[in-house]
């Protein structure tokens, strides 16, 4: 099952490797024209209802497939307010080849002629809400007729994100859907069409994964979530490179609770940095009061970045999971206490793969096997896992991607707690699976910006001015 969110996200991916979605539009005609076959006799007729979506687009297409049932193409609205350039070419090509078009102006004027065979694609996964006109009416329409209903993608009417019908939907015999199941159509005849998506498309981080981010126009001060920075200790940069990656990528606010004894070093990083000390030269259990009051004002909490593993430290961080119940992203000499502490936490754990046998989990050299090994482990410990490597493995225990942005240039010290950072600021907004996948993938990305900008001997602080472009594409995109 995917959402519609989910399959435009895809959908993009798929373009980003090289299949473009006109290509995919003719594989969903074919497929919408093999669904008619199968329940039209010879000799009938069939009326494609089309929207001015893609979703129609499939069915322009559908009709080049039909030839021997006189196919009748109905356009709801006019050729010039078709939305896409893909549509639109399938449309004029119709024309030109001169099949039986008609433009329908106003949903009144639909005469469906009594077919054998309605195709439904007026509408698919682009749409929200109830219909409007002129779909809402032509639906009544479909649903009248005594055909047979084929709805392509979707019934008409049908939210494909929560499988509702918010009013009049149509009322389809048959749905055929593309590359994998949508909500809502459990009651119906369905066909899942295999229309030639890569399934690594899905599996490997690509631009589509930055979907979920378009920021939206009232965003509001603290839309984007308050981010705590807890570390600094034995190292300095670690924390002030965690918290300026969480300002680049989004975060509305990023605090940082450190040790006063190397406050004002990580300050000196970056002058805009809140820094919130804590007596002392370490983290310690005495110190656990201020750091809960603290993470409970914010929306997602990095733990880790230069702490080190000092016993005492790593005692205070396994108390401190142990009853949070928030979001936090843990990195670092943290990660090895988490396999045995028992927390209400949602959890991002960052290790690279010594870190992760250090937390007890598996090693493997192929990546294929490392996503299985994983996910495995990540079901285990309950928690999300991006394990770093030259693939990233991320695994939420059911589902896993792997992102291949990045280059050699990135095995420079900071490059982690640069990825920490980013992935505490889109954990405070986004599921762990998503912000995991898209945190490794605008690191990598970030790292390869520069490296063409510059070539090798990168640092990690040089990430930090890549990372928007990484996450959000370029100003023109
Ligand atoms: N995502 C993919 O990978 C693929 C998608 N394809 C097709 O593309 C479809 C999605 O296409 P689109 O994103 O263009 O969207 P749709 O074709 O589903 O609909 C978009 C149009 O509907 C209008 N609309 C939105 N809400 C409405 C409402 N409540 N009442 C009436 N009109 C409304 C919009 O203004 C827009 O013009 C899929 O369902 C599928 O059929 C296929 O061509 C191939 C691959
Ligand atoms: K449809």
């Amino acid at each position: 099952m995917i959402t519609a969110e989910r399959m435009a996200a895809v959908d993009e991916n798929a373009a980003a490797l090289g299949v473009p979605r006109k290509q995919l539009m003719e594989s969903s005609g074919n497929a919408v024209a093999r669904a008619v076959r199968r329940v039209a006799a010879p000799g009938d007729s069939v009326a494609l209802v089309c929207g001015r979506g893609n979703n129609g687009g499939d069915a322009f297409v559908a009709a080049r497939f039909l030839d021997d049932h006189d196919p009748t193409v109905h356009l709801l609205g006019r050729p010039e307010t078709i939305a896409t350039d893909i549509a639109r070419e399938n449309w004029v090509a119709l024309e030109r080849a001169e099949y039986d078009t008609r433009v329908v102006r106003d949903a009144q004027e639909l005469a469906l002629d009594d077919p054998d065979v309605v195709v439904d694609a007026m509408l698919g996964t682009g749409v929200t809400g109830a219909l409007r006109e002129p779909e809402h009416t032509a639906a009544a329409a479909i649903n009248d007729t005594d055909a047979t209903v084929v709805a392509v993608d979707v019934p008409s009417g049908v939210d494909a994100d929560t499988g509702e019908a918010a009013g009049v939907a149509v009322d389809a015999d048959h749905v055929v859907t593309f590359h994998d199941a949508k909500p809502g159509l459990d009651d119906h005849e369905v066909t899942v069409a295999d229309i030639g998506i890569p399934e690594t498309a899905e599996l490997f981080a690509g631009p589509g994964d930055r979907t979920v981010l378009s920021r939206p126009a009232d965003a509001h001060k603290g839309a984007f979530g308050e981010v705590l920075v807890v570390g600094g200790g034995p190292y300095t940069g670690a924390p002030a490179l965690a918290a300026q990656a969480a300002m680049r990528a989004g975060a509305d606010l990023v605090r940082v609770v450190c040790p006063e004894s190397v406050a004002r070093e990580v300050q000196s990083f970056e002058e805009g940095l809140i820094v919130r000390p804590f007596e002392g030269d370490r983290l310690t259990t005495d110190h656990l009061d201020r750091i809960r009051a603290l993470a409970a004002d914010h929306d997602a909490v990095v733990f880790g970045p230069g702490l080190g593993d000092d016993p005492a430290t790593l005692d205070a961080v396994r108390a401190f999971l142990a009853d949070y119940d928030g979001r936090a992203v843990v990195d670092a000499d943290a990660l090895q206490v988490v396999p045995d502490v028992d927390t209400d936490a949602t959890l991002l754990c960052t290790p690279h793969q010594g870190e992760l046998r250090a937390m007890g989990g598996p090693s493997a050299d192929d990546w294929r096997e490392r996503l299985d090994a994983v996910a495995d482990f990540a079901a285990d410990i309950g928690h999300t896992l991006l394990v770093k490597g030259a693939y990233d493995v991320i695994a939420d225990g059911s589902d896993a991607r792997v992102n291949r942005t990045g280059n050699p240039g990135m095995t420079v010290g900071g490059t982690g707690d640069v990825l920490a950072g980013t992935a505490g600021a889109l954990l405070a907004t986004q599921a762990p699976l998503n912000a995991g996948t898209l945190a490794a993938y605008a690191n990598g990305l970030a790292g390869d910006h520069v490296v063409e900008d510059r070539g090798y001997g990168l640092l990690a602080s040089d990430l930090l001015p890549a990372l928007p472009r990484a996450l959000w594409g370029d100003a023109d995109e």
